[in-house]
């Protein structure tokens, strides 16, 4: 019997299945339920070709037609629709040179990376388990398709796809698997860097961080990676108090607090990080400067965006320097005077027309900080009256 998700995708099995066609739900959803985890998205195989998925359903987006994938939208919802395939040599190891489109999906199943995610599952909820994924599921193991070396060698992204389900699931990776990892890592070096991050993200946000981290350090595989290759000690010292760090930008904090002289901004170019990522990693690096000087006071509850509070949270713990709670830092912040600079009562232009005499400059931004500091702190309240009052006694200093 299926249940949801799995219900609402099900018309696009049964769609297909109408037409003549096969078609599965397959890998990493199939896995996730079948260890009652959450399901992410939901990956569909089938033995249609991309034109035919095409010509049957109304929307359809050609994402990657040359390997046979193209995106099918269902109750507003976005399904990975691929063909059975298996692939040609990967020759600059990144993109299969050559993708062949076949009918069978045992040959499907059989290209994939791991015995768990070589999983499919029918409309009727029957599991097509032709590797032993689900024995290999219930002894916790990550083992590979077949011969470890040549998965590994198709895709090179699949050796860290291995420390980041040890990391999500708590797997150990079976022995002949992991020495084919260890044979095949130099080829790391030539992935895409943005795929390299996009599964870091998850090795670091693992629910059993730290197995993925003892894989990734027994790997060694620093040399080929980024800044690691500069600063290994920063891939073998990371603290024993580490906590999953949900985001990326938590993950650069983190490090670049253990190692100063790498700014973020390097992380952020080697790593090939997005621009949220690097506000999200200075924001947290800078509350935590300030929290080291200050501790926990009223102006880092304000300056620090309420999205990162939890990330903070994770950042402090994993340097299990302090306890601190969540609610703490939610309390300081609920009795903050005002939440934001637009919520003083008094502005830049206020500031010009009590000084017509003074030309606009750096001064205006100083003063409205100082002010706002001392609305924060609660020395000061936030009416025009008592901050004027407060500007006679401490006019800007320009002369
Ligand atoms: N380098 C890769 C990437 C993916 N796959 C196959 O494609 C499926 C879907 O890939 P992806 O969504 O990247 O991984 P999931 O296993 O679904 O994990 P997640 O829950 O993170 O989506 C995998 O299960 C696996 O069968 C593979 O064989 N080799
Ligand atoms: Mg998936």
């Amino acid at each position: 019997m299926l249940t949801e998700p799995f219900l609402t995708a099900k018309p696009i099995l049964e769609h297909i299945e109408k037409h003549h066609h096969q078609a599965y739900f397959v890998g990493g959803c199939v896995r996730d339920f079948l260890l009652k985890r959450p399901i992410g998205d939901i990956d569909i195989t089938t033995s249609a070709t991309p034109d035919q998925i095409q010509k049957i359903f109304p929307k359809v987006i050609p994402v990657g037609i040359e390997h046979g994938t193209v995106v099918v939208r269902h109750e507003h919802q976005s399904y990975e629709v691929t063909t059975f395939r298996v692939d040609g040599d990967y020759i600059d190891k990144r993109h299969p040179d050559s993708v062949t489109f076949i009918d069978n999906i045992d040959k499907d199943l059989e290209r994939r990376d791991f015995t768990i995610n070589a999983l499919a599952m029918n409309i009727k909820g029957e599991i097509l388990d032709l590797f032993n994924g689900r024995s290999d599921l219930k002894a916790k193991v990550i083992r590979t398709v077949g011969n470890g070396e040549s998965r590994f060698s198709e895709d090179a992204l699949r050796i860290i796809r291995a420390l980041r389900f040890s990391s999500q699931l708590g797997f150990k990776i079976e022995d002949s698997t992991f020495d084919a990892m260890i044979h095949v890592k130099k080829e790391i070096e030539s992935l895409a860097m943005e795929r390299i991050t996009n599964e870091f993200t998850k090795l670091f946000s693992g629910s059993y961080v730290h197995l993925g981290i003892h894989y990734l350090q027994k790997l060694e595989i620093h040399q080929y990676l980024p800044v690691f290759r500069e600063h290994p000690e920063l891939m073998y010292n990371l603290p024993k108090s580490l906590q999953p760090l949900k985001s990326f930008g938590e993950v650069i904090a983190l490090l670049h607090i253990l190692k100063p002289e790498v700014s973020i901004l390097s992380w952020m170019s080697a790593w090939k990080c997005s621009n949220k990522i690097k506000q999200e990693a200075i924001q947290l690096a800078g509350a935590y400067a300030y929290f080291k000087k200050n501790g926990l006071d009223p102006l880092l509850a304000y300056r620090l965006k309420e999205e990162y509070y939890d990330g903070f949270i994770r950042l402090l713990n994993s340097l299990s320097l302090y306890t601190i709670q969540l609610q703490q830092l939610i309390n300081i912040q609920e009795q903050l005077p005002i939440q934001k600079s637009k919520d003083l009562s008094i502005n830049g232009n206020d500031l010009m027309a009590l000084f017509p005499n003074i030309k606009g400059g750096p001064w205006l931004k100083q003063m409205l900080i100082m002010i706002e500091k001392e609305v924060i702190f609660g020395r000061l309240q936030n009416t025009e009256y008592d901050i004027k009052e407060w500007i006679k006694w401490n006019p800007p200093e320009i002369n």
